[in-house]
Formats: C-alpha cells, structure tokens, sequence
C-alpha cells in the first residue's frame, strides 16, 4: 500500500502517475486537508481518503507531498506511528531527511525533487537517501517514479541546487513562452497564431536536445546563420543580460530551498 499524504498538484500529479502506470486505486490511499478536496479525490480517482496517521499506518511507503511550511505539523501527526520498517518519501522543496529522521526517528527517507511534468510521464525526479535508506529503498523509490519520467540519484547536498533547475524548470519554461508569445503579439500576429508557432518551436527544439546526442551550443550555432535574423535577437538578449538574469534567478531559487527548512 501506498500513501500520499497531502494531496494538492504535486500529490495529484503522482497519485494520477500511479495509476496511469497500472497501479490499483486500491493500493493507494490519499489524505486532504479539506473534506471537499478529499471528496473530489475520491471521486476522480476511487482511492480511499483516510485521515494522515491511519494513511501512514495503512501504508508500507509513505509519499509526504504538503508544503515545506506545512511538513512540521504533518510529521508531528504521524511521528506516535511505527514507521521503522516503513519508507517515507518527500518530494517537498528544501525539507532535509535530517529534519524529517529529527521528527521521526530512525526511520527509512528517500527525498525527492520531482516537476509538474509527471502529469504527462516525463518528469524529472532526483532522489537521495538519508541516513536510514538502503539500496532498497532507493530502488522502491525508482520503481515509483520511473513509469513517469527519468530519475536520477544525487548527494543531497545538491538537491536545492536540482530543485532550483529542474524543480522550478517548468515555470522559468512557461514563462519564456508567456514572453515570445507578446513579443508575437506586439508584431501583430494573432495571439492563438503566436501561441501554436512558439510552442512547437520549443516541443521540437526539445525533442531534438534530449534525442540528438548535440551540444545546445552546436544546436544553437545551427541556426545562427552569420549577418541573419537569429544573431540580431542573440545580440539584444546579451545586451540585456539575460543569461546574468538566468545565472541569478537560479541561484535565488538554490537559497530560498535552502531557508524553506527553516519554516519561512
Ligand atoms: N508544484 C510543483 O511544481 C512542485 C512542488 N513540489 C513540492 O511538492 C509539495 C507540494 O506542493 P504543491 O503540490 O505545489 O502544493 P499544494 O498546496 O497544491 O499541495 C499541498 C496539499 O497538502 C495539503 N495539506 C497541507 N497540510 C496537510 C495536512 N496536515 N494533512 C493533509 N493535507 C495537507 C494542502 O491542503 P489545502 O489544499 O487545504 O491547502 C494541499 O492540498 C511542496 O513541498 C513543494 O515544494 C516539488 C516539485 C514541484
Ligand atoms: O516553487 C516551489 O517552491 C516548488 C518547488 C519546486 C517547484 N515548485
């Protein structure tokens, strides 16, 4: 039996996975903090909705998936139930297995970094072990998440630096789009036009990155014809230090996983 525990965007995006992947809405049981989300989560997907510690109970592997200012209280709703031979996995932003053993004893922890992507099978998780998880754990924990994407084994050390590229990668993505589709629109291009061009030129540009072996460098030199078009937009986004701005957001995102733990 699995739990979810904490079933907003994240949770829902894992629970649907599970079960896209051919899990039984039977081995899944799913907890909410609303009795109306619960109701709904119910419905959409006929897993059980229980309270968090009969969840954690019920459950050999343990998904906590609320947010990082809520994981204090979460654990301390769960920390009387016997856990040690269990696995507890989190996928929250900045949560250290230090801090979730702190709260639960010397309990098997595999933390995790996840994306929204799960929700069509091509997420990004980075998983990393405490000090209690074993080699069995970590391979429970790519089972889990393998049917919906690529996971990849870190030291944890790097997991605020991954939650700050791939975590929040989809966001930085979407909001690139977002401003070449104005950019579209200030040209006079119908918005529903620019919106259909720009996101095929991203859907292709990615699959010829991931499946090509090429260099982005190569790719880009590619389409950067001397005297062209491309170069004219290169030399404005270098004039406005975009990638300054890239090396800074990033780094904003790496520090602010690193304060979550800390309650703020
Ligand atoms: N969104 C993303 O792209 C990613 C998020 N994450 C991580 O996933 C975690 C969840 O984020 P996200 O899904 O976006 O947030 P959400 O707010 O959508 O989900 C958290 C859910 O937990 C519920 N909740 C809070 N406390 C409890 C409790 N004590 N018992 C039961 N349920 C509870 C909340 O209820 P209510 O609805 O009432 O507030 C909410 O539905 C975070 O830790 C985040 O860092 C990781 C990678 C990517
Ligand atoms: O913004 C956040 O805090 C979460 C963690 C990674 C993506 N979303």
């Amino acid at each position: 039996m699995i739990a979810i525990l904490g079933t907003g965007k994240m949770g829902e995006a894992l629970l649907s996975g599970l079960l896209r992947a051919g899990r039984s809405p039977d081995e899944i049981v799913a907890t909410a903090r609303r009795p109306e989300r619960a109701e709904a989560l119910r419905k959409r997907y006929g897993v059980r909705m229980l309270g968090n510690a009969e969840a954690a109970r019920e459950a050999e592997t343990i998904i906590l998936a609320v947010k990082p200012q809520d994981m204090d209280r979460l654990l301390s709703e769960i920390a009387s139930c016997d856990l040690a031979d269990k696995l507890v996995i989190s996928v929250a932003a900045g949560i250290t297995t230090a801090f979730i053993q702190a709260r639960l004893g010397e309990v098997p922890v595999v933390r995790v970094m996840s994306n929204t992507p799960v929700l069509v099978d091509e997420a990004m998780s980075v998983i990393s072990p405490g000090a209690h998880a074993t080699e069995e754990h970590l391979k429970r924990t790519e089972e889990l998440l393998s049917p919906v994407g690529k996971v990849v084994r870190i030291p944890e050390s790097l997991q605020d630096a991954a939650t700050a590229l791939s975590g929040s990668g989809p966001a930085y993505f979407f909001y690139l789009v977002e401003a070449m589709v104005d950019a579209g629109i200030l040209l006079g291009m119908p918005r529903a036009a620019a919106l259909e061009m720009v996101t095929q030129a991203m859907v292709g540009a990615a699959i010829m990155l991931r499946d090509s072996g090429e260099h982005p460098v190569s790719l880009r030199e590619a389409v950067t014809s001397p005297g062209g078009t491309t170069i004219a937009a290169i030399a404005e986004l270098e004039r406005h230090r975009v990638r300054a701005a890239f090396l800074d957001a990033i780094e904003a995102a790496c520090n602010r996983s690193r304060e979550l733990a800390s309650g703020r």
